[in-house]
């Protein structure tokens, strides 16, 4: 008699996982290798930016002072005494009724208070001397980007464990770091399991099928944020099997299974699990899909048992391995993102537990709104590919209507949110 398994909520289920989080160590990265990686230090501005009053504009940099006579009757003349570009220095003080010819970028010579632009300009030369007249008066400030109007020496920009975006690139530029402080990318390790399981590059035989979940979920491994190691697949041989897991956990810091924890005669995970000493968390969710996923730590080190079933698979992993690499990653905030959505198309299928459909969510007209992807079963691969986010749907004897107010969960998000429930089956209720 095969042993009855109990299933726990999804936030029990993620509460347990979460409770063997890690954070890892530090190192540093070149800049050019830091896009796509964590900071592992805030951003403090150790200047102003910009770090001087400078030109917004192509023109001419003035004293207001000598401005407030202009008009299209009465233009005013200025001598145009020097040229600056940007990167220069214009060392000298400007005087009276005199211009400097500046460019966007240059910093405001001494004593100008205006820039003039050029459109707004009129030159003209007399005895080789340049000159430049306006027909209006301006104001002190007028087009000057005053130092520190971006950035004051000393704001905190970018907190410690936020991803590092093209944005952030642009600050880490910005304050001189050639060199990155960075969390060091989590080891995941990845095996497949069952004797159906071909490789990409072999030809189809009957009753074998190709091993998609490996290649899917080594792309979810990076696209959380940490490093793979690909061990192919488990032998039919149980102790061969056991070897084959100590072996692989002695090089990564996470290993994931995929197949073979439910109830089957080859179902050889839960006799692993046992023979290497692991305490298994849990191994049945109240979940769909994904029931089956099964999680068992040894020495704190996590081994997470996830389903054969394509759709499974790729669920259980988003809801308990990516929070575990996001915060080794050092995320503050490593879960899916939660927003709400519109269910764009009827979901009836009633069931009794939590359901998280692959589904696509765009906005239209201000508002999201969330699709199933289209085949729903737990097998399901080709509903995966269009997924952005899984519709959050409770259990419950009914279905969904379109039109419904639903939450989804962002899959393709890189800041991450805390976990958003207590308990999802009683938020909907
Ligand atoms: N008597 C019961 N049978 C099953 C139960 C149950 O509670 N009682 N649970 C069902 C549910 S729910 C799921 S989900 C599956 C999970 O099974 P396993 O995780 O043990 O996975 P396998 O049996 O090894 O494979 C399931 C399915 O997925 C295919 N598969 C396996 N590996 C891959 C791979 N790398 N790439 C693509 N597809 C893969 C495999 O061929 C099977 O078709 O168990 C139900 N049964
Ligand atoms: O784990 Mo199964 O996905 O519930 O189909």
């Amino acid at each position: 008699m095969v042993e009855k398994r109990q299933p726990i909520p999804v936030a029990e289920a993620v509460h347990r996982v979460m409770d063997y989080a890690f954070q890892a160590k530090k190192e540093l990265v070149p800049l050019t290798h830091a896009h796509g990686r964590f900071i592992a230090e805030a951003i403090r501005a150790d200047h102003d930016v910009p770090a001087f009053d400078r030109s917004p504009y192509d023109g001419y940099a003035i004293r207001s002072i000598d401005s407030r006579e202009a008009s299209s009757q009465q233009p005013v003349r200025f001598q145009v005494v020097g040229e600056i570009g940007a990167g220069y220095v214009y060392d000298e003080v400007v005087g009276e009724r005199q211009a400097v010819r500046i460019m966007t970028g240059a910093p405001i010579p001494q004593g100008c208070d205006v820039v003039v632009m050029l459109e707004l300009t009129y030159t003209f030369e007399e005895n080789d001397q340049k000159y430049m007249s306006i027909k209006r008066s301006f104001e002190a400030g007028t087009n000057i980007s005053y130092k520190g109007e971006d950035v004051q020496q000393g704001a905190i920009l970018i907190e410690r464990g936020q991803y590092i975006n093209p944005g952030v690139m642009a600050l880490l530029a910005t304050f001189g770091y050639e060199q990155v402080p960075v969390y060091r990318r989590p080891v995941i390790g990845v095996i497949a399991t069952g004797s159906e399981l071909l490789e990409p590059g072999e030809p189809l035989q009957p009753g074998k099928i190709r091993n998609s979940n490996a290649y899917m979920m080594m792309a979810q491994i990076e696209r959380a944020g940490a490093e793979v190691k690909y061990f192919g697949k488990l032998s039919d041989d149980l102790n061969l099997c056991i070897e084959h897991v100590e072996k692989a956990l002695q090089e990564v810091d996470v290993l994931i299974t995929t197949g073979g924890v439910s109830v089957g005669d080859y179902d050889y995970l839960p006799a692993i699990y046992e023979a290497i000493d692991a305490k298994v968390l849990f191994n049945k969710i109240a979940m769909r899909p994904g029931s089956v996923t099964t999680v068992a730590a040894r020495r704190g080190q996590l081994l997470f048992g996830l389903s054969g079933n394509p759709s499974a698979c790729y669920v259980g992993f988003e809801l308990f391995v990516r929070p575990i690499i996001r915060t080794a990653c050092g995320n503050q905030k490593p879960h899916l993102r939660r927003e709400q959505a519109i269910l764009g198309a009827d979901f009836t299928k009633p069931n009794p537990f939590t359901r998280f459909v692959r589904a696509s969510a765009y906005y239209e007209k201000g508002q999201l709104v969330a699709v199933p992807s289209g085949f729903d079963k737990s097998s399901a691969v080709s509903s995966l590919a269009t997924a952005n986010a899984l519709i959050v749907l409770p259990g419950g004897s009914r279905g969904y209507e379109k039109g419904m107010s639903v939450a989804v969960l962002l899959l393709e998000d890189k800041q991450g949110s805390e976990w958003p429930w207590d308990k999802i089956e009683k938020s909907y209720r």
